[in-house]
């Protein structure tokens, strides 16, 4: 399994030869696709997911579900549609490198009859599951992991989830919570489920949780802080609206910062489930100007780009593009708070300090994230990783330093598999 990943495409990033000017219209974001896909297959009647991101965590989050029994009509365009049926094994899911599929689909699996086995790719093995799976042990599920605690998993289901009461440390990952969250609904008693330990990263994902979960019909209470308290109860069938992907932008909106150009988001709605205030915030504070209207979110560069020191825990799946930013500021940057994106799809702070550190940037590494001396940058290799935003990351850089290589662009296909050529259209301005 995870052996179909996409063939390593070497590719050089283009640099900028003036101010980028565009509208970006992106794909629906990742989050809310995968928690749409998750709500709907286990509702009481046929959903439709509109504007729905295309790319591989969500056809494989799709294709799991299916082979749980699930009917997912990816074939739309612009809509997919979910109709659930009975959730049975036996089923192999493949993860991919999905940190929404192996911590979302388990307890789904645990609501199934037969056995369920999920591996991924080669680096998905060494994501942290832990948590999650000792805490769907405690509420009564039959499951194996490695002797690591991660993949291989393999979930022995009976139908049913008895629920209850859990206590979990997440200051791994948010998406611990949220995956049980997410079924919690359907487990004979609902769940009670407890955080103890360093605080969980990712706020915002665990409201996009909370905020889908009613959406479907659930009854959520969030009012006690690090404690979710789920109701059991049938979830709706509804029509899901997807907005824009957010984080997916934010190397879209670098380019505008770098070059001094304007880059807009278009079909951004009044009203979103993604940080939009931390992100603009975060974008202004590094000298952009940001505004809103009925075009989209426009994220303007003013020629200046500025050091920041600041606490990434809300929007850490950001750090390599604003750590690309920081290296090219006007003076040093502390990131902070992101001790848990050593587990993200490569060890992200190792990662950025040895890239960052190659093309000549000052960076010293802790243990919870990056101290960045912008310095003269120089053409270099950067390694991926096999992921996507140390590949956005790089592609960033490249706007300003002529000759910036990656070894691989294909990781992109995880959460957009047009990057290349959609980045390429904005800096040559095709
Ligand atoms: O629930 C989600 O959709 C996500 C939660 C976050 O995970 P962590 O809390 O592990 O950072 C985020 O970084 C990831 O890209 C997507
Ligand atoms: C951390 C990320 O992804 P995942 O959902 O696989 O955890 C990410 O997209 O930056």
């Amino acid at each position: 399994m995870g052996a179909v990943t996409a063939e390593p495409r070497p590719w050089t990033a283009p640099v900028a030869t003036g101010p980028v000017a565009s509208a970006v219209r992106l794909p629906g974001s990742k989050s809310m696709t995968a928690r749409a896909l998750v709500l709907s297959a286990l509702a009481g009647g046929p959903s439709e997911i509109r504007r729905p991101l295309r790319a591989r965590d969500t056809t494989l989050m799709a294709a799991g579900l299916r082979a749980l029994g699930v009917a997912v009509d990816t074939t739309g365009a612009d809509a997919w549609t979910v109709v659930p049926g009975p959730l049975r094994g036996p089923a192999t899911v493949d993860v991919g490198l999905a940190g929404t599929i192996m911590r979302f689909a388990p307890p789904v699996a645990a609501l199934a009859e037969g056995t369920v086995t999920f591996d991924g790719d080669p680096h998905a093995r060494n994501r942290p599951l832990r948590p999650i799976v000792e805490a769907l042990r405690s509420l009564g599920v039959d499951i194996d992991a490695s002797p690591s605690g991660g993949l291989p998993l393999v979930v022995r289901g009976t139908g049913t989830v008895g629920g209850g009461e859990a206590v979990i440390d997440a200051s791994g990952s948010s998406q611990f919570v949220s995956g049980l969250l997410l079924s919690a609904p359907r487990f004979a008693k609902g769940l009670v489920l407890r955080h103890e330990g360093p605080p969980v990263p990712s706020a915002p994902h665990l409201r996009m949780t909370t905020h889908m979960l009613r959406a479907a019909g659930a009854l959520v209470d969030e009012s006690v802080p690090d404690v979710w308290t789920v109701e059991p109860g049938a979830l709706s069938g509804r029509t899901w609206d997807i907005e824009p992907d957010l984080s997916g932008a934010a190397p879209f909106f670098a380019a505008a910062m770098v070059t001094g150009g304007a880059v807009t988001l278009a079909g951004w709605p009044r009203d979103s489930w993604q940080p939009a205030g931390v992100v603009t915030g975060l974008l202004t504070a590094l000298g952009a100007e940001v505004s809103q209207d009925e075009d989209g979110l426009t994220v303007r560069g003013t020629g200046a780009l500025h050091g920041i020191d600041a606490d990434l825990s809300e929007v850490s799946e950001l750090t390599p593009v604003v750590a690309a930013l920081a290296a090219l500021a006007d003076s040093p940057s502390a990131l902070r708070g992101v001790a848990h994106i050593r587990g993200h799809e490569t060890d992200r702070i190792a990662a950025l300090a040895r890239e960052l550190g190659r093309a000549g940037a000052g960076v010293v590494e802790h243990p919870d994230g990056l101290e960045i001396t912008p310095g003269p940058l120089r053409a270099t290799t950067w390694e991926t990783y096999a992921d996507h935003r140390m590949a956005h990351a790089a592609a960033v850089i490249g706007l300003a330093v002529e000759g910036t290589a990656l070894t691989d662009v294909a990781c992109t296909s995880k959460t957009l598999p047009e990057f290349p050529e959609l980045w390429a259209g904005l800096v040559t301005g095709g």
